[in-house]
Parts: structure tokens; C-alpha cells; sequence
């Protein structure tokens, strides 16, 4: 599904150009769940912009499905994100004045889809991530758990064909990181591709599959193995 070959990213600040990415060969499948973890500033969100059709300045080549994102022009780029992708952040990114369900409805919103069409399917992902009869809720009633679930039934509602999860856990205490953690394998478990950036070791872990970013390489791209319990 996604095939980087030798990519590279350079920054331009002034007269200076600063490298952040070097040969980047990666290739996930459909149904992978990725952790991409590295120290602060080794390039992990420069790399998912880049997967996740926000970036496109970039060398190399980048084929998605049997798309060749880096030939797109930029109307062509963005409709690939928002046909093809599912963003969950750190920091939740709601809005704050609209309820739980304009919010997770709100790309159906964009994409032109009927009121009844967008109610059906907001209330069918809230169900999915464990938050029946919250449509209208506000987000600052809710915990911070809650609120990344509502970050994640947003990110799901157009069907996406793959997750973008940038340091998801990493306003949660322990306990709540546990269970987002938990939800988000469920729903790799149904099908749904997961690549998410983390610090976290403990995060990382739970993915089936860990790449390191060290100075804008790949350190490392090895499967992870899960103890039997
Ligand atoms: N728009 C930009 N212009 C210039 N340099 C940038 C820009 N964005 C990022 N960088 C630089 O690129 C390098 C990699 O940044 P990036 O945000 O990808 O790292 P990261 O691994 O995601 O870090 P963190 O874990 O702190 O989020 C850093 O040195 C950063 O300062």
C-alpha cells in the first residue's frame, strides 16, 4: 500500500538547507500496525507528513496503492488525504464550542454526505470506540481518554484507509494510554491500518511492527514479538 524509495527531506532556513530525512526505503501493507519511534527531532513527524499526504516537498518516490504520490499536483495530493487517511494527535485537536458528534461527523461534513447519512455513521463510530449515547456531549465534559476517543471516531468515520496516530498516548496517564492503546488494536484487529509515532517503549510495543528513526535513517525495521499471555 505504501512504498517510499529513497527519500529525503531537506528544510531550507535562509541560504541554508538542512537535511532532516536520508534514503528513506519503507513499504507497509494494508492491515500493519507500525510503531515509528526516535529521540526528539530525529524526523518522525517529517516522515508521517510525508506518508500522510500533508507533505509533498520532498525527493524520492512515494507510491501509494498504485499511485505515484510524488507526481500529484497539490488539488490531487489533498484529495488522496482526505479520501485516504485518518489523523489522531497528541492533543486531541476538537473543537471545543461543537459537540461530540459534529466533531467526529465533521469530515462527513466536508465530503458532502446527507445529515441522516452523517448521524447514522457518527453514532455507528461511537459505538465502535466505546462511547455510545455521547453525540451530544461537549468535549469539555469529557476525560482526557474520552476526548482522544472522540480524536480517533473522527479519524475513522470516512473509512480511512490507514491511521495516523502522532504520539496519541502521550497526554494520558498510564492507565487511560492502556486502554486507548487497547482500542486502537482493536481496531487494526478489524482491519484498519495503524502507524503511529511514540516515545513511549511500552506504546511501541504493542504495534506488531517497530521502526527506529536515528538522524532522519532507519535504524531499525524489526517485527515485534508478543510474549504469550
Ligand atoms: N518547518 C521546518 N523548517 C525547518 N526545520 C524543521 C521544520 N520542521 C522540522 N524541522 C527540523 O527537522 C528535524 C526533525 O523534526 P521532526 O519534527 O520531524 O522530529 P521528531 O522526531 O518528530 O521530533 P519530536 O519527537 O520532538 O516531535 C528537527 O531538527 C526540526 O528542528
Amino acid at each position: 500500500m505504501i512504498n517510499l524509495s529513497s527519500v529525503n527531506k531537506t528544510y531550507k532556513q535562509g541560504s541554508e538547507n538542512y537535511q532532516v530525512l536520508f534514503d528513506i526505503n519503507l513499504k507497509i501493507a494494508q492491515g500493519e500496525f507500525v510503531a515509528i519511534m526516535g529521540p526528539s527531532g530525529s524526523g518522525k513527524s517529517t516522515l508521517i507528513d510525508i506518508i500522510g499526504f500533508l507533505d509533498q516537498k520532498f525527493e524520492g518516490k512515494y507510491t501509494f496503492d498504485n499511485v505515484v504520490v510524488s507526481n500529484l499536483n497539490r488539488r490531487e495530493h489533498a484529495k488522496l488525504r482526505n479520501r485516504s487517511v485518518g489523523f489522531v494527535f497528541q492533543n486531541f485537536k476538537l473543537i471545543n464550542n461543537q459537540n461530540v458528534g459534529e466533531n467526529v461527523g465533521l469530515p462527513l461534513l466536508y465530503s458532502g454526505a446527507k445529515r441522516r447519512d452523517i448521524m447514522a455513521r457518527v453514532n455507528e463510530v461511537l459505538d465502535q470506540v466505546g462511547l455510545e449515547g455521547s453525540y451530544r456531549k461537549m468535549p469539555k465534559n469529557l476525560s482526557g481518554g474520552q476526548q482522544q476517543r472522540v480524536a480517533i471516531a473522527r479519524a475513522i468515520v470516512s473509512k480511512p484507509s490507514f491511521l495516523v496516530a502522532d504520539e496519541p498516548t502521550g497526554a494520558l496517564d498510564s492507565a487511560t494510554s492502556k486502554e486507548i492503546m487497547k482500542l486502537f488494536k482493536e481496531l487494526n484487529q478489524s482491519g484498519t491500518t495503524v502507524i503511529m509515532v511514540t516515545h513511549d517503549e511500552k506504546v511501541a510495543n504493542q504495534a506488531n511492527r517497530l521502526v527506529k528513526i536515528l538522524d532522519g535513517r532507519i535504524q531499525s525495521d524489526s517485527e515485534v514479538e508478543h510474549a504469550n499471555s
